[in-house]
């Protein structure tokens, strides 16, 4: 897994380590001994996300406990290589949790099986926190999924939302962190592909990404407006001039 870097590729893996310290700084996501319960998918951006949380441990005064869970759904025909998710944790020193579940997408009604599927999948991840004491639970979102998804809030149910970058719940016995959202796509796929991560996700046959790729192309559309569209788009959310508003 490890690769020889140039220079320059070992100043963007710094950059992107820091940008994800920066925006735990920012949103005071992890605190000293917290435990935090990194939740893998297999994809590129939650191995990075378990990767650069572990490598931020070295770094550091304070010291935090990392756990990793993956879900696996049986009765949803996507399975990863555990194996390999098991020595990619072994590796960074980081528990793996596994826990199978199932979807019942037969009793789902009228949702749409994906809809059922990450539902179920979110619960099961708040029950093994909540069982393992762990307060602090980390999703890969990056900064690319928080535009998409308030562009296509706006679009579908009319309200300005999106990701949060921490979240209390539960009365504050869970915050739910996502610390690559300073990060783009492009800055991950280029850091997972930097640091050899193979993205483990094999394709679901129930996924069904079209309204997310209609809003990232409409995105990319408008970068054609400023190449900047994307983090501008992003940054609006902080700055809203209530005044200027209907
Ligand atoms: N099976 C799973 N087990 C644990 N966590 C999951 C699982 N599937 C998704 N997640 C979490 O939810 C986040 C968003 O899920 P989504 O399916 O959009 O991820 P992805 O883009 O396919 O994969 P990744 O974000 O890891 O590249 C992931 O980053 C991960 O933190």
């Amino acid at each position: 897994m490890l690769k020889k870097h140039t220079k320059q590729e070992q100043a963007f893996i710094q950059k992107v380590r820091q940008t994800a310290g920066k925006a735990i700084n920012q949103y005071q996501m992890i605190e000293a001994d917290d435990k935090v319960m990194v939740a893998v998918s297999g994809g590129k951006d939650s191995l990075a996300l378990l990767e650069i949380l572990s490598n931020r441990r070295k770094g550091l005064p304070i010291d935090y406990e990392l756990h990793a869970a993956h879900i696996i759904t049986e009765d949803v025909p996507y399975q990863i290589d555990v194996d390999w998710l098991q020595s990619f944790c072994t590796e960074l020193n980081v528990t793996l949790h596994l826990v199978t579940t199932r979807a019942n997408l037969e009793t789902a009604g009228k949702k749409k099986p994906c809809f059922a599927c990450s539902r179920n999948r979110r619960k099961e991840l708040f029950k093994l926190t909540h069982s393992l004491g762990i307060k602090t639970l980390a999703f890969g979102h990056h900064l690319d999924d928080a535009v998409e998804t308030l562009v296509m809030n706006m679009a579908q149910h009319a309200n300005i939302s999106s990701i949060p970058a921490s979240l209390n719940m539960f009365e504050n016995k869970l915050k739910v962190i996502r610390p690559l959202t300073l990060l783009t796509n492009e800055e991950m796929k280029n850091y997972a592909t930097l640091q050899g991560f193979q993205s483990l996700k094999r394709e679901c046959p129930y996924e069904d990404h079209t309204i997310r790729l209609k809003a990232r192309r409409i995105i990319d559309q408008m970068t054609s407006i400023n190449p900047k569209a994307r983090i501008n788009i992003f940054n609006s959310m902080k700055k809203i001039d209530f005044e200027y508003l209907p």
